[in-house]
């Protein structure tokens, strides 16, 4: 299967000089979804992740499927006012601006063995703030999971100490 047959890319969304790879025909499609989150599952039992945690709002389309996959817990890292009690928070800086994340305080134990997931490496601002996040309430991050990486804007170096997964490379 050609997963690359599943993105549809757009120019100049949604600022100028941003060419966005839109995932939507992917999920539209049962069976490419599914050989999609099966490479992260295959990823997940490899790094022994104990808890998938995945960023607003994308991250939730993949890293639900895999927690479920696998009978772990998922938590939401969410952009800012969404949380309903206590939560830590970070600031970042993505492709098309910047903004702030937050995930409740209680979500992730010590000992926690945490696989981010994610539907897009970019520049890995979002990526980073998540681990600065798991990482402030004491988790161990074990990898972070992607379906695509844009590999112009050099998002693995900002992670190179954690492995990475991406099933497509742009
Ligand atoms: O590696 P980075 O430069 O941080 O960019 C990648 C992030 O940008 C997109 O999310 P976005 O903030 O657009 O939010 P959305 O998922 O709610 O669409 C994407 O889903 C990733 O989370
Ligand atoms: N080029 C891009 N396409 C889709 N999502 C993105 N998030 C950050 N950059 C992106």
């Amino acid at each position: 299967m050609n997963l690359k047959d599943y993105i549809a890319s757009i120019e100049n969304f949604p600022k100028e000089g941003i060419l966005f790879r839109d995932i939507t025909p992917l999920m539209l499609n049962g069976e490419a979804y599914k050989y999609a989150c099966d490479e992260m599952v295959r990823f997940a039992k490899e790094v022994n992740a104990t808890l998938i945690i995945g960023p607003e709002a994308r991250g939730f389309i993949f890293g639900c499927p895999v927690a479920y996959a696998l009978n772990l817990g998922f938590a939401p890292v969410r952009k800012p006012g969404k949380l309903p009690r206590e939560t830590v928070t970070v600031k970042y800086d993505l492709e098309y601006g910047s903004n702030e994340l937050s995930l409740h305080a209680d979500a992730v134990k010590k000992g926690d063995r945490v696989l981010i997931v994610d539907d897009l490496l970019a520049t890995g601002g979002t990526v980073e703030a998540t681990v600065q996040l798991v990482e402030k309430l004491g988790g161990e991050v074990v990898g972070a999971a992607f379906f695509i990486e844009l590999e112009a804007l050099k998002g693995r170096e900002k992670l190179s100490k954690y492995p990475i997964f991406a099933s497509l490379k742009y």
